[in-house]
């Protein structure tokens, strides 16, 4: 067993000509067996990743290994590594059996065990019995299951999955979430999955790498980045949060909204500036309180299962709430949250100069 990570990016740095950097000085590694999703916005350099390690392009500074070995230069076909596109890029003229079998020809395999393999696949993917029917008589989740079986048949080490799944309807969408997971364990095969949605990337992830601008903001498990944004980037980007400007005047305390609390946060410099993120959902609605956080209430939609309420402290930030709660616009309430719930987050910070921070601080 190789106990070298399958993936290393030692600052990985791409451009294209005469632009600028689309990646810039990218450090990571990827584990074996595991599911990773790469998120970001779009332009942020996701693509351009999936495309080193298929071996599409080359970085123009810095390392990709694979198991341990330098594979900067080695071409795509020579790679262990398959992918999924968005469109799937079956070949319309060639039944499903063909399209699956495609790669199999071209290593020559014999006849025997091409059938062998291919009905392996079809089986993974529950195609079963859909060996002759043509790709255009394939509905857009069928196609997605062939490009995926016309994959895995190949037995790669890892599969990469760019936005395999913003073609299908919400329905069909949510369904194959649940279908290339599973499989995912199943086959026990890394999988590297590009999205721009950040549900998706939760939902399906053992581990997310969110990027922006061409560098990695954090990386972590959906939890970890769910409940410890690093910086406003990823706070806005991972679901719905109250970012709002305070410091930090000694530590574990923190004042904003005209008040100072508890937190559970240290290592910045006295009366730092900072912001702070609390989750709509971490606000608990309190009658107003003394030394408690003091809000108007000023618009309230029902939202089905919960209110969302958005209010406004007397320093003038808005603090977005969701509860089963219903209120008064117009009326002052209180709002309380466990001390957990506040997160702090330097202004603009990554992970690495998080981590830089902490080592210079113990
Ligand atoms: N071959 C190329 N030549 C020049 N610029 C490129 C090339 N490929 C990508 N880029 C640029 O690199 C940047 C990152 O592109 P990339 O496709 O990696 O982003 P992405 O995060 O996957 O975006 P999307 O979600 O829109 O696919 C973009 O600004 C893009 O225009």
């Amino acid at each position: 067993m190789n106990e070298q990570p399958i993936i290393r990016f030692e600052k990985v740095t791409k451009q294209y000509q005469g632009d600028a950097a689309v990646l810039r000085d990218v450090s990571f590694t990827i584990e074996r067996g595991r599911f990773y999703t790469l998120l970001g916005p779009s332009g942020c350099g996701k693509t351009t990743i999936l495309r080193l390690i298929a071996g599409f392009t080359e970085p123009t500074s810095g390392n990709i290994y694979f198991n341990g070995r330098v594979i900067n230069h080695i071409p795509a076909n020579k790679r262990q590594v398959n992918t999924v596109f968005q469109d799937y890029a079956l070949f319309p003229h060639l039944n499903v059996f063909e399209n699956i079998a495609f790669g199999l020809r071209i290593k020559k395999l014999k006849r025997a065990d091409i059938e062998a393999k291919v009905k392996e696949a079809l089986r993974f993917v529950n195609l079963t019995g859909y060996e002759s029917r043509e790709i255009k008589e394939m509905s857009g989740g069928q196609r997605q299951r062939v490009a995926i079986a016309r994959a895995i048949v190949n037995e790669p080490e890892i599969i990469l999955l760019d936005e395999p799944l913003s073609a299908l309807d919400l329905k069909l969408r949510t369904e194959m979430q649940y279908e290339l997971r599973e499989l995912q364990q199943r086959l026990g095969i890394t999988f590297i999955f590009v999205t721009h949605d950040q549900e998706e990337a939760l939902a399906m992830s053992d581990e997310i790498f969110v990027l922006s601008e061409g560098i990695i903001q954090q990386s972590g498990t959906p939890t970890d980045i769910y409940d410890e944004p690093i910086n406003r980037f990823v706070a806005d980007f991972i679901g719905e949060s109250n970012i709002v400007a305070g410091k930090m005047t000694q530590d574990f305390l923190v004042e904003f909204g005209g008040r100072t609390f508890e937190c559970v946060d240290r290592g910045l410099h006295p009366n730092e500036p900072i912001e702070i993120v609390i989750r709509p959902e971490d606000l608990e609605i309190t009658a107003v309180q003394q030394g408690k956080l003091q809000v108007q209430v000023e618009t309230q939609l029902f939202r089905g299962v919960h209110y969302e309420i958005l209010c406004s402290d007397e320093t003038g930030n808005k603090w977005l709430v969701h509860s089963t709660k219903k209120v008064v616009v117009g009326e002052a309430i209180g709002l309380t949250f466990e001390t957990e719930a506040i997160h702090v987050m330097r202004f603009g910070e990554s992970e690495e100069d998080f981590d830089r921070r902490l080592e210079a601080y113990s």
